[in-house]
């Protein structure tokens, strides 16, 4: 059964605690949580919170707290000498404080990459920094990284070379049965792609691996027809006999044909299929802290999840009596119960939407009181474990009182998506000019689009900052495939792509190879690059003038009033982008607009001065 009711704990960072009937999924075995109050949710079988189907949020004191915390208090006049401590946005500190322990129980996982030899079409529509990674091979060590920070246990991976990807099922069909072999063999149970894959393709996977281990080469040419495939993959673990003899015993069947599977399935434990996507989200739900982290994982979940709710209903259509497969009538059954669910996830989903958009108009606010302040915001992008938390670590160094350890430190770990909710600090100047500076969520190649509209509340701290600092891990081999990564996802943020950068190259200290002097070198031959360690903090100094350079010219900022041409709509995207609106007004002539807008911009709004 691949649907099953829970309780879910709402206690603070419990999103993914559940208890429920049958197997206590994974995140709930692994911390211990217990539950607070509860409310029906729909979970995967791999235990995923996948959405609550019947209650609205409710605020409770506590997440009320929780939200003053983060959004400052927004009501007071700011002053500007003494109150940066009011902008400090929630704190991002998280409940996972003992580091995550992958031992015996930790669920066991296997992982299939798939790397496309001659397919341009489809290959078109990938980055060249993600074909890249994939033809390396670390996309699936990528992979493996991501499993571990979810908590499981990676026991073998595999991948295929294709020409293209197969319609039904992605891979060949006869690795798909060497998969399931090789995964119940190591007692895998879930089987994660290193790619997305489609719902029906996850939907005719999954009938694979749990199906018994009979019945599919009846002719010689299918046998060699699946020995070709298996020979263009590798097993990365060593661990898979892939003989062509090994699917002898065999027979044909079609896969299609849906009366089959009563009678193929056996009881044994359900192998669950999943992609790329569902993985980081699980990774997400488990890291949200704060509200607004949890409300937007909800909605990138509930998004997923809608067009594969039919997967998971397939065992309504089982359950028809006979063993002699579904009856139209059953079938009928589960189509309602999928339409019910769909119309309860879609509200739900315009439930959080609504949610969100408070959140947004919050932040707005709290922008606006920042910008009044004339207080810069720099913000920390960069890819997931680039260092993005330890630099704010010895940049907030700044802002101690001499003498006392006042330092409040954010989490550094060597680990994916160690930080999911911003975290802000103040940071000081050479010349004695404060800042705040905002530490974000990190990227990582192919981050799923659901993900990025969810966190909009959150980027778009990134496209309205007055500077960004892209954190690259110059020690790692694919930091260019990483630099792409991530200016690819900052395109997709708005106005993330006319803040100014400074490019930190960070890890000097531990380059191999004895190339650090040429990687010094190349930083100095680009404009506005900086070598750094931020765990020794050498190059801090030079990232500190960096900064200081640039935020003279963007930090002050200036009220404005003015009537913008409806033909000048670049310059209403120049105010939402780096600055603050404050009213609009449609008249005749034009936009007329109040907004706070940095100096540099101030000329550009002369001619429509009001
Ligand atoms: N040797 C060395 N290690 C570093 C340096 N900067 C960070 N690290 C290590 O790299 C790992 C990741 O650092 P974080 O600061 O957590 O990276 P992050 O970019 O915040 O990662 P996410 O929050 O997961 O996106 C930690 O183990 C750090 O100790 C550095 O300059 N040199
Ligand atoms: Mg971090």
């Amino acid at each position: 059964m691949l649907q099953r009711e829970a309780w879910r704990g709402r206690e603070k960072g419990a999103a993914a605690a559940c208890s429920c009937t049958g197997r206590v999924p994974w995140p709930a075995r692994r911390r211990g949580r217990g539950v607070a109050l509860a409310e029906r949710v729909v979970l995967s079988r791999r235990g995923l919170c996948l959405s609550s189907l019947e209650s609205e949020p409710k605020e409770t004191k506590q997440e009320d707290a929780a939200r003053v915390d983060w959004i400052g208090s927004s009501s007071e006049e700011v002053e500007v000498e003494d109150s940066a401590a009011d902008f400090t946005c929630y704190d991002g500190e998280n409940d996972w404080d003992e580091p995550m322990v992958l031992d015996e129980d930790s669920e066991a996982v296997y992982l299939v990459g798939v790397e496309f030899g001659s397919a341009p079409n489809f290959l078109s529509k990938l980055d060249q920094s993600v074909q890249d990674l994939i033809a390396s091979g670390e996309s699936l060590n990528e992979l493996e990284r991501l499993a571990n920070a979810a908590g499981l246990r990676v026991v073998g991976a595999t991948s295929q070379k294709l020409d293209k990807p197969r319609p039904a099922t992605l891979i060949g069909k006869g690795k798909a049965f060497q998969v399931r072999d090789e995964a119940r063999r190591l007692g895998a149970t879930t089987v994660f792609f290193d790619c997305d894959l489609s719902p029906s393709q996850a939907k005719n996977l999954e009938k694979i691996m749990n199906k018994k281990s009979t019945n599919y080469f009846t002719s010689r040419s299918a046998l060699i027809e699946a020995a070709e495939e298996m020979d263009g993959g590798e097993d990365l673990f060593g661990s898979a006999s892939s003989s062509s003899g090994y699917y002898d015993s065999y027979l044909d069947e079609d896969l299609g044909a849906e009366e089959e599977e009563e009678e193929d399935c056996i009881e044994l434990e359900k192998v669950t299929v999943a992609d790329r996507t569902a993985l980081i989200l699980d990774i997400f739900s488990q890291r949200a802290a704060t509200r607004e982290g949890k409300l937007q994982v909800e909605m990138a979940q509930a998004q997923y999840q809608l067009p594969r709710l039919t997967r998971m209903w397939t065992h309504l259509e089982r359950q028809s009596g006979g063993g002699g497969g579904a009856s139209a009538q059953n079938r009928g059954m589960g189509e309602t119960q999928i339409e019910v669910d769909k119309r309860l996830l879609r509200k739900r989903i315009s439930l959080i939407k609504r949610e969100l958009e408070n959140v947004r108009s919050q932040r707005e606010q709290f922008r606006r009181k920042r910008a009044r302040a004339n207080i810069p915001v720099v913000a920390l992008v960069g890819y997931t474990n680039a260092g993005k938390s330890s630099l704010l670590n010895q940049l907030s160094l700044t802002f101690e009182t001499p003498g006392q350890n006042n330092r409040k430190l954010v989490k550094a770990r060597d680990q994916l998506f160690a930080t999911l909710d911003p975290t802000t600090r103040k940071v000081r100047l050479p010349s004695g000019k404060k800042l705040l500076v905002t530490d974000t969520v990190g990227f990582v190649q192919q981050l799923p689009s659901t993900l990025i509209a969810a966190f909009r509340a959150t980027l778009e701290e990134i496209g309205s900052a007055d500077l960004l600092i892209h954190v690259v891990d110059v020690s790692s081999p694919y930091a260019y495939a990483h630099v792409d990564a991530v200016e690819s996802t900052l395109r997709e943020i708005p106005g993330a792509s006319e803040v100014p950068v400074i490019h930190a190259w960070n890890k000097i200290d531990c380059i191999d190879g004895g190339v650090e002097p040429q990687v010094m070198a190349a930083a100095t031959n680009r404009s506005n690059t900086v070598c750094i360690s931020a765990q020794s903090g050498e190059g801090i100094d030079d990232l500190l003038e960096a900064i200081e350079s640039n935020v003279i010219s963007l930090g002050d900022m200036s009220p404005v009033t003015a009537i913008i041409p409806y033909d000048r709509g670049d310059l209403l995207d120049l105010i939402h982008s780096q600055g603050v609106m404050e009213g609009v007004d449609y008249l005749e002539e034009g936009t007329k607009v109040t907004a706070v807008i940095p100096k540099a911009h101030l000329e550009k709004f002369s001619d429509f001065a009001d």
